[in-house]
């Protein structure tokens, strides 16, 4: 067959496998979750916003919730400020959370959504304050062995991390105008306390709890590994809560996957249908996951 022609078969190929999954995904809700550490390369970028555009144009809705991690300390160190992580949460005192706000809220926030609105889709950007979207708690972690901070409660056992939220609730009110207007939700992890005060969460939590609120189908966690490893360095396809249970028992998973890994399986005990952790260093995961029968990444199952 002459290579034209084998590549038009191709390309129809692909159109015909991607149509089941159109079908099962129009109209429902995806909430993917972009990590600062997968919004490195330009083409990746591209390739995250060509996919979102796309998913929108055949009916899907995702809802982006964004994280910032690097790029905030990237700041943080210009400014000469030293930063400290417990159990995957940044130590966030007041000149922190300034730091955090503009970056999030600022910068990264509107980098994203300059760059799907480049490539012809229509997002909005916004913090947990607009609309009073996220109201947040203070977050009060249980101290583990492990844990040398300095910072602490009156109560020996928890952990103060000064302006580090959890969200409290969500009021989906203006994500649902957004997407039913045809727009692009971008989500930067900022809460707002009863206080007044901003808090700073992890965006992980805020995409586990968003995919919970808004019935999403799906929740994308996109990082930067090959998604669950197990302690040979191997990608883990599918686990389930008792699997995932051993694997933080056994210090196999640490750092920011715990997050990531824990709102993954609240968010499918309270009715998500899937959690998948995917590569955010392949191009067009997201397509690749949604679209294809290629499976990437790992899934997370109720049991
Ligand atoms: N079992 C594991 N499998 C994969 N990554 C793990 C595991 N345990 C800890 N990690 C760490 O978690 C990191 C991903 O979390 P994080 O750095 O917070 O990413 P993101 O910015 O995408 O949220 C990985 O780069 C890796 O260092
Ligand atoms: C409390 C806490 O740790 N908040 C995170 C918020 C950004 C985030 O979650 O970014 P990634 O997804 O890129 O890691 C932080 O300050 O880094």
């Amino acid at each position: 067959m002459p290579i034209a022609a084998e590549r038009a078969q191709n390309i129809a190929r692909v159109l015909i496998e991607a149509l089941p999954y159109i079908r099962r995904f129009t109209g429902k809700t995806i909430v993917i979750k972009y990590g600062g550490n997968a919004m490195t390369e330009p083409h990746l970028k591209d390739g995250f916003a060509r996919d979102l555009v796309l998913m929108k144009l055949v009916g899907v809705n995702p809802v982006i919730v964004h994280g910032g991690g690097p790029q905030i300390g990237q700041l943080l160190k210009r400014l000469g400020k030293a930063t400290e992580f417990v159990q995957g949460m940044r130590v966030t005192d007041s000149e922190t959370m300034d730091v955090v706000e503009m970056v999030l809220g600022g910068s990264v926030n509107k980098e994203i959504v300059n760059l799907i609105n480049r490539h012809g889709g229509a997002a909005v950007g916004l913090t947990g304050k607009d609309g009073d979207l996220i109201r947040a708690r203070k977050l009060l972690l249980r101290r583990d062995a492990s844990d040398t901070t300095v910072l602490e409660t009156d109560i020996p056992e928890l952990i103060d991390l000064g302006h580090v939220g959890e969200v409290e609730s969500i009021d989906a009110g203006v994500v649902d105008m957004l997407v039913s207007g045809n727009f692009i939700p971008v989500i930067a992890p900022i809460g707002v306390g009863a206080d007044g005060f901003s808090y700073n969460i992890n965006a992980d939590l805020v995409a586990g709890k968003l995919a919970e609120v808004l019935h999403a189908e799906k929740l994308v966690l996109l990082t930067n590994t090959a998604g669950l490893l197990d302690s040979a360095g191997e990608l883990i396809r599918q686990i389930d809560a008792a699997g995932v249970a051993n694997l933080i028992q056994t210090g196999v998973i640490f750092g920011g996957m715990l997050p990531k890994i824990r709102c993954a399986l609240d968010a499918i005990q309270a009715g998500v249908n899937a959690a998948h952790i995917l590569d955010g260093r392949v191009e067009h995961a997201v397509l690749l996951d949604l679209f294809t029968d290629e499976g990437v990444g790992t899934l997370i199952r109720r049991r």
